[in-house]
């Protein structure tokens, strides 16, 4: 059977995947790799989205050397951040990058004037303050030239969609974590529109996951001296297509996609829009084959990654592994930060951060790598179990444990402390449950696979699943009851 191209774009890395089916097994061959990092000007922080457009074409190259003709290729990405098109067709700008400072105190004006009841009741979205429709209201507020340009807006693969292809389409996954999306009406939602002063006529019709939207321009294909290749819109956002990865055998199940960002949740069948889904910050954003991600965003590793950066400009270079390890070996449940506070949104020195969250709070300050780590751990550990529970609750649902996907569960001190604070087990596999999602729902559309279940059954028997058993209980706990005063959560 011929191979098929995933190309999963992380916020801080890109890869190209081949994968192939094999009597019921799923075999992958990673391609090719590369960093993806924004790039800073003056107060401005922006994606270098032609840079990503070149990894992509150094994907097909690979591809290519390797002697494969995919019979179709998809991306995903992150969510939330866009590219605005022109009336010649190109692109206006580099897209701004989801932590750039250009959205501070949109939020909170466009709530005061709209009212959250209203933005959550029409989309189900969570409040995060870089969604599009705070992004885009920034630009109006500032009269962006490039707005008042643009005729079509993108999201990122969206976007690098379109420079394979020349057509242009808004995917649903990615279309609803704008929170312009209303899923009730099955529509962009034109009242909020209306409301932040931005034309409907910037939107596309809304395809589905699945759907064939294109295939390799001419152009490219001299350029790179390659055959046609369909491409398809596929979970475009990294985080649908994780949550369609899940090897999950049983339907009521609990996910974390770990990687930059922890998202933790449920899948749903409709979207879940009431008063306490709002008051918990949840949000519902679109999944594959008509089901809903009943979710909350978590800060997630970012902050490690980005001590890890402020370390490595000091002339301090330390691995993921080694930082791990130096983590285990400090002293455990010194101090703790809500991994959520807002000061840890934007990119900057991390490590004061972690220790001014600390010495606000009056607990020990950490100083050393070590004890910096294990604080930023064990926080997302017990903030992990205060969302877990969250999700039961909301979801009506109580699940045996907790299935852990993404680059994240590398990091087996955090795999296993998460079991720890939840108290259930952690099933923690693939690794690569973005591009694995990418892959399936590329089978699904080619008639390979039946469903998203048997696609599920596949990945669980073709990637080793690790299973990490509660350790430490009634340390745990009281680090639990420690953690909740300090961080705030009722
Ligand atoms: N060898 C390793 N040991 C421990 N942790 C690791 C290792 N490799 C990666 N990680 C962790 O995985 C994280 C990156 O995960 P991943 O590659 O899934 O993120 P991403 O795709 O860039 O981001 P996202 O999909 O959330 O936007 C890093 O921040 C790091 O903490
Ligand atoms: C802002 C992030 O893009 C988004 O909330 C998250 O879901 C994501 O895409 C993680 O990769």
């Amino acid at each position: 059977m011929p191979s098929i191209l995933a190309y999963d774009l992380g916020a801080s890395s890109g890869r190209a995947l081949l994968g192939r089916l094999n009597h019921g097994k799923i075999e992958v061959e990673e391609i090719h790799r590369f960093n993806n990092d924004p790039v800073g000007i003056g107060d401005r922080l922006q994606w270098d989205i032609l840079r990503l457009f070149h990894e992509i074409k150094q994907g097909l190259l690979k591809a290519k050397h390797a002697g494969e003709t995919p019979a179709s290729l998809a991306i995903d990405s992150w969510a939330v951040d866009f590219g605005l098109i022109g009336r010649s067709g190109e692109l206006l700008g580099n897209p701004y990058h989801y932590r750039d400072h250009h959205t501070d105190g949109v939020m909170e004006r466009t709530m005061e004037r709209l009212t959250a009841g209203k933005i959550f009741g029409r989309t189900g979205i969570q409040f995060l303050p870089f969604n599009t429709i705070y992004q885009l209201a920034a630009l109006k507020e500032s009269d962006s030239p490039f707005l008042q340009g643009a005729e079509h807006l993108l999201m990122i693969p969206d976007l690098l969609r379109y420079f394979l292809t020349g057509e242009m389409h808004n995917e649903f996954t990615n279309a609803t974590t704008t929170q312009l999306y209303n899923p009730l009406e099955g529509r962009w939602d034109t009242e909020l529109l209306a409301a932040i002063g931005i034309s409907p006529s910037l939107f596309g019709e809304v395809v589905q996951p699945g759907t064939r939207v294109g295939s390799l321009r001419s152009v490219l294909r001299e350029e790179l001296g390659i055959s046609s290749v369909p491409v398809l819109a596929t979970a475009e956002h990294d985080t649908g297509a994780a949550v369609a990865a899940v090897p999950a055998l049983e339907r009521d199940f609990a996910y974390l996609s770990c990687g930059t960002w922890s998202l933790m949740g449920t899948e749903v069948d409709r979207p879940v829009i009431n008063e306490l889904a709002q008051e918990l910050n949840f949000t519902n954003e679109g999944g594959v084959y008509g089901t809903y991600r009943l979710l909350k965003n978590i800060m997630g590793l970012w902050i490690l990654q980005e001590c890890r950066r402020y370390w490595e400009l000091a002339g301090q270079s330390y691995s993921f592994p080694e930082l791990v390890s130096m983590a285990e070996k400090a002293e455990a449940f010194k101090s703790f930060i809500d991994p959520d506070d807002s000061m840890f949104i934007h990119p900057g020195d991390m490590p004061s951060r972690v220790r001014q969250f600390c010495a606000a709070s009056e607990q020990p300050v950490p100083e050393s790598p070590g004890e910096i780590v294990r604080c930023i751990l064990e926080s997302l550990a017990l903030k992990y179990r205060y969302v877990f529970e969250l999700t039961e609750r909301l979801s009506g649902k109580s699940f045996s444990g907790l299935h852990m996907v993404g680059g994240g569960i590398q990091n087996v001190l955090l795999c296993q402390w998460s079991a720890n604070a939840i108290g259930k087990p952690v099933w923690a596999g693939p690794v690569e449950g973005s591009a694995l999602g990418n892959l399936v729902v590329q089978w699904i559309a080619q008639g390979e696979l039946a469903d998203i279940w048997e696609a599920r059954q596949v990945i669980r028997d073709s990637f080793p699943v690790t299973v990490y058993d509660p350790q430490d209980q009634s340390q745990w706990e009281e680090a639990y009851g420690k953690f909740r005063g300090l961080a705030g959560l009722a």
